[in-house]
């Protein structure tokens, strides 16, 4: 390992906390926070701006912006306290809080995400599973049974749950929406294909598979006509 940078060493200050990080930090955040768990698995202490940032596929100029958010800055020569600096990421993402996530909707995505072992570890707990169809209520995925959805509202009270998932059809992701803001959840993923409405202090975050792959699929033609261009150029020049 390098030498780290002094103004690696990360302090609380008071006065970064609370402040607003923009979704591009936040997003990476979530990386760094990856990367240090894997180090802290990997018994490694400390870690300067530039290791870190190469872990994460950033350069170290944007991780230590990045990191201000945190009201967080370094002092020479000491690194970066790896289970700190993980204690205060999470704690900026609201992971120390306890988030009990229940999944709306147990077709193909419902069931694979509600099986998916990996949301322990990262602060996410799935507390429920809820289903429409008759035939799927009361089958087994991983170690939850699937609820009927008339019974959301007060199986959401019992397991306390903070945190909702909508994978259900497109049609029904409005109404499930308004049912899971009415029994007061005010966080919500939706992976439902559709504009949710929802009053201000909701947050709803959508994915959206399809978007991602045409941001993919413009970047890699963008990346094929600067390389056309650039054979072209060399063609010209021989
Ligand atoms: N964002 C993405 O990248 C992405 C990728 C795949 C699918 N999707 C979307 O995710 C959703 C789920 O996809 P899927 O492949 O799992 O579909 P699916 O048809 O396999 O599952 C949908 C499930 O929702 C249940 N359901 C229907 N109405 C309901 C209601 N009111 N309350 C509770 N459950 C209800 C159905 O019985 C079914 O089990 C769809 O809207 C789909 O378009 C998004």
């Amino acid at each position: 390992m390098s030498i780290p940078d002094e103004r690696d060493l990360v302090r609380p200050a008071a006065s970064g906390h609370g402040r607003h990080i923009p979704p591009a930090s936040l997003a990476r955040l979530t990386v760094y926070l990856r990367v240090l768990g894997t180090m802290m698995t990997e018994g490694i202490e400390r870690v300067s701006s530039e290791e870190l940032a190469e872990a994460a596929g950033v350069n170290s100029p944007k991780l230590r912006k990045d990191l201000s958010y945190l009201g967080s800055y370094g002092t020479r020569g000491v690194g970066y306290d790896v289970p700190y600096l993980s204690g205060q990421i999470s704690a900026a993402l609201g992971l120390t809080l306890d988030w009990r996530v229940a999944i709306v909707g147990a077709g193909h995505l419902g069931r694979a995400l509600a099986g998916y072992p990996g949301f322990g570890s990262r602060g996410f707990e799935v507390v429920a599973l809820f289903d429409a169809d008759q035939m799927a209520v009361g089958q087994e995925v991983g170690w939850l049974r699937i609820s009927p959805v008339e019974a959301m509202e007060s199986i959401l009270e019992k397991t306390r749950a903070n945190m909702a998932v909508l994978a259900v059809p497109a049609e029904a992701a409005q109404g499930m929406c308004d049912r899971l803001v009415a029994a007061g959840i005010t966080s919500i993923l939706s992976f439902a294909p559709v504009v949710l409405q929802a009053p201000a202090e909701v947050q709803i975050r959508k994915v959206d598979m399809a978007t991602e792959l045409q941001i993919l699929a413009y970047h890699a033609q963008r990346a094929q006509v600067s390389a056309l261009a650039t054979d072209a150029q060399a063609r010209i020049l021989r």
